[in-house]
């Protein structure tokens, strides 16, 4: 087996343990039973599963988590004890032939398309179509919704933040410890990561996704040291020979030389945040990369970190760079590249100028826009609670709607005409212009035939009557695959590498003013005439007509 499937397979066996037929909501098994017990075992459904709003007062969506609905999909069964439990907590009155058939249940006759993991979406446009019997898809509601729902929004999320960073910044994710949970923070890490993010400092997801695993060092580790008194050992062994060097000495004569050129006074600097240097140093002498904020970013730890990157590079390393985590970032990361341009002139080390500077601290996409306008040196944003709360919008709102019912069109509906479900099975397609971009998404009945490159189709806003036009598409693409059917799953789930990869084609596609920060141009969704006097004439018949006296 080549590595890349072995990978895949991997990834596929790690289903996220907690997620399993009872994670859902209450109303969903009375619901079974009372479909059972209604004489509905053999109706067939097919539900929708879309979103009305695209969030953080964007106008596209990124589509993510299909990956772990198949997984769902593929081990769903009520274990011995969960029958035990719903026993216990369904009314005595419950039959209990409702658990036999409880007991045989798995999605083998369940059909789901999918949009591809890692698209962009766009309001009503469903993601998810689920076919087959009327009690299992509906059981299925609240698990598929939870699945889709916080990894559309994190990756959407992350996105926005790849978007806005541009792409000469790396971007980690730091959230972990301020998500909502431990199975908030690892979903975080892995759709930030399908987002666009760089890497993660969660150790888990690294491991259990192949994310690339990143840090730095908290203000903790400085503060635990006092003075010089501290340093275990004052040498470091020289990169190319088993020859030990006096590091500290070094540390401290090129700190002196330092100074002279950054015209501060080694006095004013720290030693217990130059013992903290010089130990992590030793520690990772490749990989060093320092917090220079705890106590003074330009009287204390630039000069400090200097001191030891220079010495560093005397015994044959590299220094990797600094993080600052407070204060005015765009100033600072100015004042430090500008320190580091010093420094690799006076010592000629033309590298030196080129030290990555990490920036950390309640960073959101306002902050990035407003530092890129200010100007900066930052090389790297680390972003934990703004990105993994998603504290611009918590919550996705994706809805599972019940379309049609044993081949009838079903319609939900609401005085909020928005909230007007589409009836019946779809079909989705995406239309592209002459110049490649995505002009429009057309939802047409599944038994129409697919539009054609060249021919012109009319595109009607699915409520208000006069919005139409016509397109003629240079492209189309049918946006369904069908991810699962009879009992297994027939489209393999992309790798991460590729979702994440999907995510930024996917996004190419779509025209600046839609992707803005401020007041974004909406994405128009359609649906074909058909289908617009299909839901108008459902809508008449169902609406009813009211008395006045
Ligand atoms: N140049 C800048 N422009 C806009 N926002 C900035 C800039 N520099 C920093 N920020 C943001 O301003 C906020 C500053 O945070 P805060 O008021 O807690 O100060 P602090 O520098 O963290 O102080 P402390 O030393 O107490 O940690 C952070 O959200 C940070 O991302
Ligand atoms: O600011 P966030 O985007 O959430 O990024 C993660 C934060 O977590 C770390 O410290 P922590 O916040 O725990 O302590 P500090 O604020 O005192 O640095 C780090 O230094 C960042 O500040
Ligand atoms: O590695 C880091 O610098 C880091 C990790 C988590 C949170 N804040 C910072
Ligand atoms: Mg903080």
């Amino acid at each position: 087996m080549s590595s890349d499937k072995q990978n895949n397979v991997k990834e596929m066996a790690r289903q996220n343990g907690i997620v399993q037929p009872l994670l859902t909501d209450f109303y969903q098994i009375t619901m079974a039973y009372a479909y059972w017990k209604s004489g509905k075992v053999n109706d067939t459904a097919v539900f929708d599963l879309f979103f009305r709003t695209n969030p953080f007062h964007g106008e596209f969506t990124i589509f993510a988590g299909l990956e772990e609905c198949l997984k769902f999909l593929e081990n769903f069964y009520y274990s011995d004890s969960d029958i035990e439990y719903l026993k216990q907590t369904l009314p005595a009155t419950v039959e209990y032939e409702f658990y036999d058939y409880l007991k045989d249940l798995t999605c083998k006759d369940i059909k789901l398309s999918a949009i591809e993991e890692g698209s962009v979406v766009f309001p009503r446009v469903p993601l998810l179509r689920v076919e087959g019997p009327l009690i299992i898809a509906q059981l299925l509601e609240t698990t598929l919704l939870t699945l889709v729902n916080f990894a559309s929004l994190m990756a959407t999320n992350a996105a926005r933040y790849r978007m806005f960073a541009g792409k000469n910044v790396s971007l980690l994710e730091f959230g972990l410890r301020r998500a909502q949970g431990p199975d908030g923070g690892l979903s975080a890490s892995k759709y930030s990561y399908i987002g666009g993010f760089d890497g993660t400092s969660n150790v888990l997801a690294g491991k259990m996704f192949n994310i690339p695993v990143k840090g730095t060092h908290a203000h903790s580790f400085v503060t635990s040291f006092s003075t010089l008194d501290d340093i275990h050992s004052v040498s470091l062994r020289h990169a190319d020979c088993s020859r030990q060097c006096d590091f500290l000495k070094m540390v401290l004569e090129s700190r002196e030389r330092i100074s002279e050129i950054l015209d501060v006074s080694p006095d004013e600097a720290s030693d217990g945040e130059l013992a903290a240097l010089i130990s992590y140093a030793q520690a990772f002498p490749s990989g060093f990369m320092a917090l220079v904020d705890t106590y003074d970013v330009k009287r204390s730890g630039l000069l400090n970190f200097c001191a030891v990157a220079i010495a560093l590079n005397e015994c044959g390393y590299r220094a990797v760079g600094i993080r600052i985590d407070s204060g005015d970032l765009a100033y600072l990361s100015v004042l430090a590249r500008e320190t580091f341009k010093r420094v690799a002139e006076k010592f000629d080390l033309p590298w030196f100028a080129k030290l990555t500077i990490v920036a950390s601290n309640d960073i959101n996409e306002e902050t990035i826009l407003s530092l890129h306008e200010q100007g900066h040196s930052i090389d790297c944003f680390g972003i934990g609670t703004h990105l993994v709360t998603c504290q611009r919008q918590p919550a996705l709102g994706c809805v599972y709607k019940l379309v049609e019912i044993n081949g009838q069109p079903r319609i939900k509906l609401s005085q909020d005409v928005g909230k007007v479900t589409i009836p019946g099975n779809k079909e989705a397609y995406r239309l592209f212009g002459a110049d490649g971009h995505a002009l429009i998404d057309l939802l047409q009945r599944s038994s129409e035939p697919a539009p054609e490159v060249g021919q012109k189709v009319l595109c009607r806003h699915p409520f208000q009557e006069s919005k139409r036009a016509y397109v003629i598409p240079s492209k189309v693409e049918h946006l369904y695959k069908v991810y699962w059917n009879e009992g297994r799953i027939c489209t393999a789930p992309k790798p991460l590498a590729e979702v994440r990869d999907r995510v930024q084609s996917s996004l190419k596609t779509l025209r600046q003013d839609i992707k803005r920060s401020l007041n974004p141009t909406p994405y128009k969704v359609a649906v074909s005439d058909n289908l617009y006097n299909f839901i108008h004439d459902l809508w008449l018949q169902n609406a009813p007509i009211g008395e006045l006296f």
